[in-house]
């Protein structure tokens, strides 16, 4: 017997958690051999639709499934898996057929209200001041341009707040959800492109008719219309037992593998002159598209060196599981240059740069620093060694100078860019977007302290981070290797200039040399910066994601109510916005409570871990404490273990199953969690820092920024729950209460 192929659904909510491993036993069987005893596929009586059958997954529970048969193949459409009772209930209603104007397979419930539905004029003249329709176009554009149902489009026109529109959007099938929410603020064309729906013209009268009595259309042309990329946001033909597995048991959180909506899908295939951009807020699926990607560079061309890189060691670990969980054929190269996947954090790939380079990076290191010099493996601790020079070599310098904070962001944003290395230099260089102005005399003066810190690191054979990245790729240009075809640079966003150097260097311009998935609003270590001074040039080549697949909208208006008001401005040197960023998915609204004292607020959270982690079905690793630092963190584990509840703080590594965990914010970055408890958000503990590190002017507000874009980054990591406490008085970054 010919094997069949499955066709699931994404929105598989009514698949309880106990009965997905028995779903997936069954469709299992059913791709291998349909015949299989014990399967029970058959037809069934006062069925809607000749193609219905059910499937016999154990004593209580049937498959719903619509068979299609083919002149070379069988495949099952999976409807659901229901109760006995209920899936014939279900099975006399239900007809799968193809939307008339935009061919996209859909289900069609055939006492639907539809099939009473005209055209009619508005009953009742709007009151002027009644709310305005969220949504500016009528009923019948929704139909006619997009194949929104009639009914379903004029209950979408008549509604007035985002709240109801996200309520309603929840309910619908995935691509007119989506359509509906960006019909609030795009245009249909544009809609019409992100969706990838494709319009067959006609008159709205025509097109009403057909929703009432859809044509009759052939098995083949039923299969065919799965193959639409605007269809793969509802439905995924699953090749093989092993992506059967990962859909059904895995959940939500890998179905992203098979399910690229039709946008993510350009930014996998696109192919483009040079760099690409793409930006976006918090869930958009930044990090899905890189990863798509790299596997598709990869696999295309087997022989060339796809460099995927982020910022931290941790994210970097991050992008290689998620990489060898999408395809588990995928080659990754240990070597920088070698062929395959080669993922690292950018100071790794610095020191692997610098390391290979032998004896030679001594002309990068003159070329950098000044004096040449082979003794670089060790690492300076930066701020220390601020510190140290100042009091060494600071007093010329005003004393609004005299602050690490804003001599490191001197020498990072324009002296190791620059490659500057003597004083007259220095005098001449424009120090474009630096807030403070210096006079010739503290030029000079900033200049003594430069010295003092490179002589210091001299001495101790020491780089630091950004020093490192600059020798990298001075040592690059000069020799002209160019080690990789294509670079991929996840949460861009925090890059220095000199790790954007180490990134233009590392391979030659050509089409698809480098992409970027960013995020300026989640900005928590770099200053902003402008990619083309780097030699990264993406004007005309960037993109915005709007649609977050994360986060519940609830979750996603706190989380970007922390932000309100700031300006953030993108690597291309342009404010970005959060207009027209929304969610797809609703749930509850996020609670903030206030408790008297720290052991209140421990005694709390351990009754809320506790009965979030013990919630049927919730696998006790996707429910996280979010910290503000890693004091903090320890004392949650012990107050939390103290109170009989256990909690693994989470430093390197990944998620281990059977445990909630405690992080810090900073170490939250790139994961997410079903349910998120943001722990300790008092007046003291975040801000954090601005007093001890003394910052001033430019680097005040930008420490100030990125205090507010960690607290986005952490709310932004709960799916579908988000609580946040404090004790005591709460940090001025919350959002005011409604
Ligand atoms: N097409 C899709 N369908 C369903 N879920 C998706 C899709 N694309 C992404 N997701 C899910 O959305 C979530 C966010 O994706 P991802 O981590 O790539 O976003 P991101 O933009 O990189 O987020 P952040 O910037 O917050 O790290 C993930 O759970 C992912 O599985």
């Amino acid at each position: 017997m010919a094997e069949s192929v499955i066709i699931y659904p994404k929105q598989d909510k009514l698949l309880d958690a106990s009965v997905k491993q028995k779903a997936y036993s069954f469709l299992e069987k059913l791709a291998q051999d349909d015949s299989t005893p014990g399967l029970h596929v058959e037809p069934i009586a006062n069925a809607a639709d000749p193609r219905a059958r059910s499937g016999r997954v154990d004593q209580q529970y049937r498959a719903l499934l619509f068979k299609l048969t083919t002149a070379t193949s069988t495949a099952y459409v999976v409807h659901g898996i229901y109760n006995h009772d209920d899936a014939y209930k279900m099975a006399a209603k239900v007809q799968l057929t193809i939307n008339p104007i935009n061919g996209l397979p859909e289900y069609n419930e055939v006492d639907a209200p539809e099939r009473a539905l005209t055209w009619a004029q508005p009953a009742v003249e709007a009151l002027s001041a009644a709310p305005e329709p969220l949504i500016a176009f009528s009923a019948e554009d929704l139909t006619v341009s997009l194949g929104i149902p009639p009914a379903t489009a004029e209950q979408a026109v008549a509604l007035t707040s985002k709240d109801a529109m996200n309520t309603f959007a929840s309910t619908l099938p995935e691509w007119q959800g989506l359509a509906l929410l960006l019909a609030d603020g795009e245009p249909i064309t544009q809609i019409q492109q992100e969706l990838e729906l494709m319009n067959q013209p006609m008159s709205p009268q025509e097109a009403a008719g057909k929703f009432v009595e859809p044509e009759p259309v052939s098995d083949q042309e039923l299969l065919d219309s799965f193959d639409q990329p605007s269809a793969q946001m509802g439905f995924a033909k699953l090749a093989g037992a092993e992506e059967l597995r990962r859909v059904i048991t895995g959940g939500d959180f890998s179905a992203w593998r098979v399910f690229l909506h039709p946008q993510q899908r350009r930014w996998v295939r696109g192919d483009w002159r040079g760099p690409y951009r793409i930006a976006g807020g918090a869930g958009t699926g930044k990090t899905v598209v890189l990863v798509h990607r790299a596997r598709r560079l990869a696999t295309d061309d087997p022989d060339a060196s796809v460099v995927v890189t982020t910022f931290t060691t941790n994210l970097a670990a991050e992008l290689s599981r998620s990489l060898e969980r999408l395809d588990p054929g995928l080659e990754f190269s240990d070597e920088l240059g070698g062929p395959g996947l080669h993922v690292k954090g950018i100071d790794a790939l610095a020191r692997a740069v610098v390391q290979s380079a032998g004896a030679d990076i001594s002309e990068a290191v003159a070329a950098v620093l000044g004096v040449g010099r082979t003794d670089i493996s060790g690492r300076t601790d930066a701020d220390a060694a601020w510190r140290q020079a100042v009091l060494r070599a600071g007093e010329g310098l005003d004393e609004k100078l005299r602050k690490s904070a804003f001599l490191k962001a001197e020498y990072e944003m324009v002296i190791l860019p620059h490659r500057i290395t003597q004083l007259p230099d220095y005098l001449k260089v424009a120090r474009t977007g630096r807030g403070v102005r210096l006079s010739r005399s503290g030029r000079k003066a900033v200049w003594a302290v430069i010295e003092a810190y490179r002589g210091a690191a001299r001495e101790a054979g020491t780089l630091d981070f950004s020093e490192a990245a600059a020798v990298a790729a001075a040592h690059l240009e000069t020799s002209g290797e160019r080690p990789a075809r294509h670079v991929l640079v996840d949460e861009g966003q925090d890059f220095k200039p000199s790790h954007w150097q180490l990134v233009r260097a590392l391979a030659p311009e050509a089409p698809n040399d480098i992409f970027i998935a960013e995020d300026a609003h989640q900005r928590i270590y770099g200053q902003r910066l402008v990619l083309s001074a780097y030699g990264i040039r993406t004007q005309g080549r960037s993109r915005a994601m709007r649609l977050n697949y994360r986060t519940t909208a609830q979750n996603l208006a706190w989380a970007v109510g922390v932000l309100t008001g700031q300006e953030v401005i993108d690597s291309d040197g342009e404010a970005e916005s959060m207009a027209g960023y929304h969610s797809a998915r609703t749930g509850p609204r996020p609670i903030v409570r206030s408790l008297p004292t720290l052991t209140t607020e421990l005694d709390h959270a351990a009754k809320l871990i506790d009965s979030w982690s013990n919630t049927d079905g919730v696998q006790a690793e996707t429910v996280a404490v979010l910290v503000r630092d890693r004091m903090t963190r320890d004392r949650v584990v012990a107050g939390l273990g103290e109170r009989g509840v256990t909690i693994r703080a989470l430093e390197a590594g990944s998620v281990k199953p059977g445990y909630p965990v405690a992080l810090t914010m900073h170490r939250a970055k790139g994961t997410e969690f079903t349910r998120v408890l943001l722990f300790g958000l008092n007046q003291d503990s975040i801000p954090m820092g601005l007093k001890a590190y003394d910052y001033d002017g430019t680097e005040l507000s930008e420490a100030q920024l990125r205090e507010r874009s960690l607290l986005y980054v952490a709310a932004s990591r709960a799916r579908d729950e988000l609580v946040v406490t404090y004790s005591g008085e709460p940090s001025e970054l919350l959002p005011p209460s409604e």
